[in-house]
């Protein structure tokens, strides 16, 4: 595996890849590598000749108040972990080699923005959607691979790719989870041991949830009322929303019916975690 972290390095060896018809495959990632980027790695080495991965923290997506100086950090086990993984390229590149000068340009995500992460964290997907651009044309992928635990950014990224024509196909990958549950994700280490005991409550509320639906409720205001509950009776954490949305529209909806997903974010001590089901009709 090869470290890279100037951009015209990466250029040149994407360039040498490209003459020789190789299909690359992207994942990007703000590191601190667990499980869930792993599932990512591998589907990517399935499906592509030559696999490249990110490890950058893009502070364009993160608020005034938001965790960038804390965000976790292992540049050494990251490596590692690609390693393991048969990445061929791990780009890491610096603040300073992705942003130079003060971005002379700046992209605004419209639609499906106003709900979830997108009202709670303005100007986030704006942010995601600058880098995933450069990324992209950097990295030149033929699929790019993004988690379901995200749902808003893949439906946000979906539409980005859509919209100005990127030539390369979006691969969702389901969310990978602890035994008992809980979505991984890098900032589970921020959780104190008694939250880590109350967090799996998010997901089996989600199904709990996802269960009276299928069992006939339609109502998507009793549904988040009764994730609420126990979220607020089993948990210390704070609710940051619980909504169900049509997906990947991300549309309010009066009566559940249709494809939709049920989301939700939920701020801990010093985790705010997020975490979703989507059910899509066969
Ligand atoms: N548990 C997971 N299962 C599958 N994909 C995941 C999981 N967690 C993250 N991903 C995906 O990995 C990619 C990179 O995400 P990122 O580096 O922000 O990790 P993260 O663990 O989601 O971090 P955090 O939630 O703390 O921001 C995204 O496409 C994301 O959806
Ligand atoms: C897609 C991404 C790498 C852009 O910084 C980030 O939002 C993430 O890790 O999900
Ligand atoms: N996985 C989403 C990146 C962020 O929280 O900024």
């Amino acid at each position: 595996m090869r470290v890279i972290s100037t951009i015209a390095e990466l250029k040149a060896v994407i360039k040498a890849e490209k003459s020789q018809q190789k299909t690359i495959g992207f994942v990007p990632t703000m590191g601190y590598l667990h499980e869930g980027h792993r599932a990512l790695l591998k589907k990517a080495r399935q499906e592509n000749q030559f696999v490249v991965l990110s490890v950058f923290v893009n502070p364009l997506q993160f608020g005034p108040n938001e965790d960038l100086e804390t965000y976790p950090r292992d540049f050494e086990q990251d490596q590692k972990t690609a390693e393991e993984e048969n990445v061929d390229i791990m780009f890491h590149p610096s603040v300073a080699e992705m942003y130079p000068n003060e971005l002379s340009v700046s992209m605004k995500v419209r639609k499906r923005t106003d709900v979830l992460c997108g009202e709670s964290r303005p100007g986030h997907f704006d942010g995601v959607a600058a880098v995933v651009t450069k990324l992209f044309h950097l990295v030149q992928p033929d699929r790019a691979y993004f988690g379901k635990k995200d749902a808003q950014q893949l439906a946000v990224i979906q539409g980005l790719v859509d919209d100005f024509n990127f030539p390369l196909e979006i691969v969702p990958v389901e969310t990978v989870r602890e035994s008992d549950g809980l979505a991984k994700s890098s900032r589970n280490v921020y959780l104190t041991e008694k939250e880590r005991a109350e967090a799996p409550v998010l997901y089996s509320s989600l199904r709990m949830a996802a269960d009276r639906i299928k069992a006939g409720e339609v109502n998507p205001e009793r549904i988040v009322h009764s994730i609420m509950d126990r979220i607020q009776t089993e948990t210390s954490g704070q609710i940051d929303y619980i909504s169900i949305l049509t997906y990947p529209g991300l549309e309010k909806m009066e009566v559940i019916k249709g494809n939709y997903i049920i989301a939700l974010a939920v701020k801990f001590s010093k985790a705010r975690l997020i975490d979703n089901i989507i059910l899509i009709e066969e």
